[in-house]
């Protein structure tokens, strides 16, 4: 078995408390690079507001928006990569094309050195990913949702079912409520539960497209705990889109700016931070795209 094949199950091993599935662990290259984009381009058609037919969708007129615009960067195997930026700069399409669920216009993408477009299958097997609006049954409990999940994945029930309380107990959520429809909960606890589900497989490339959004401090703490215990204890690497500069600061190795597309700065938050000449990432990002970070998170209320 390659070293890093072994690292990654001798981690699996160790840190699970329920024995984890030969299904937990995808057969990756041995590599140090996690992903590598090279100039990637990818552009949407949007109706023009305020055109004369706009509302009527895809037969009003429309623009180009360039969402990804020329993007090349490496993310190192391992470490959590933080993605940062104003609304609609594309930060979710990045995401999205990197996990295989868009294809690039122009420019190659390649995960754990497999080209996104010619193995999205075998790739999609070492992805993970939690979006802003994960959909669950909600009739249904978390731990059922997630005994779901293990079950698509191959995990036999009672482990699927042990891994699920364990997790979701890391996550500060109690016995009684996973077992509780989700419909009753909070959207922080279902968004807990989304980056539990994501957690089930152990996969090794994980996608965390905000996942704090809309959580209580103390749940935002408990996931963020959870994000470096799995750093720390798994042959993960994650990609992190957050509109908390603490949160990038506290658990991202590099962070890259990104604005109107394009990448603007890329360092870790320390070197951003002396770039730009400030020891704060709210004035860093300022410094590098102009926009005032409050303005950012007020934007994202309305
Ligand atoms: N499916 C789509 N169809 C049309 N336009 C899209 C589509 N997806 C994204 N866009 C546009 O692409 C641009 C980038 O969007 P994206 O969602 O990637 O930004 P973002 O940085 O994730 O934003 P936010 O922080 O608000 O989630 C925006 O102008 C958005 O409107």
């Amino acid at each position: 078995m390659p070293k890093m094949l072994e690292k990654h199950a001798e981690k699996a091993a160790e840190t699970t408390v329920c024995p984890s599935s030969p299904l937990d662990l995808p057969q990756v290259s041995d590599t140090d690079i996690a992903i590598c984009c090279e100039a990637v381009c990818k552009s949407f058609f949007e109706p023009v507001e305020g055109s004369r037919s706009w509302r009527n969708g895809f037969l009003g007129e429309k623009k180009r928006v360039q969402a990804v615009d020329h993007v090349s960067l490496e993310v190192r195997r391992g470490e959590i990569f933080g993605v940062l930026g104003p609304n609609g700069s594309g930060k979710s399409t990045l995401i999205r094309l990197m996990s295989t669920l868009l294809l690039p216009d122009s420019g190659t993408i390649q995960v754990f050195g497999k080209d996104v477009v010619q193995h999205h299958y075998e790739i999609r097997h070492w992805i993970n990913r939690v979006s802003v609006e994960a959909s669950f049954f909600k009739k249904l409990s978390a731990v059922e949702n997630l005994r779901y999940a293990a079950r698509i994945y191959g995990l036999p029930v009672k482990q699927g079912e042990e891994k699920a309380l364990h997790i979701l107990k890391r996550l500060g959520i109690s016995k009684s409520k996973a077992y509780s429809p989700l419909e009753t909960h909070s959207r922080g606890m279902q968004q807990k539960v989304a980056i539990a589900r994501a957690l089930m497989t152990t996969p090794v490339l994980i996608l965390l497209d905000e996942p704090t959004t809309g959580l209580d401090p103390k749940s935002k703490r408990d996931v963020q705990q959870y994000v470096a215990e799995v750093k720390a204890t798994h042959d993960a690497t994650m990609i992190l889109t957050t509109h908390d500069m603490d949160e990038a600061e506290k658990l991202c190795d590099r962070v890259a700016i990104i604005d109107r597309g394009k990448i603007i700065a890329l360092d870790t938050p320390q070197g951003l931070k002396e770039q730009a000449g400030t020891d704060s990432l709210e004035e860093v990002f300022f410094r590098f795209t102009g926009v005032d970070w409050e303005e950012v998170l007020a934007d994202e209320s309305r």
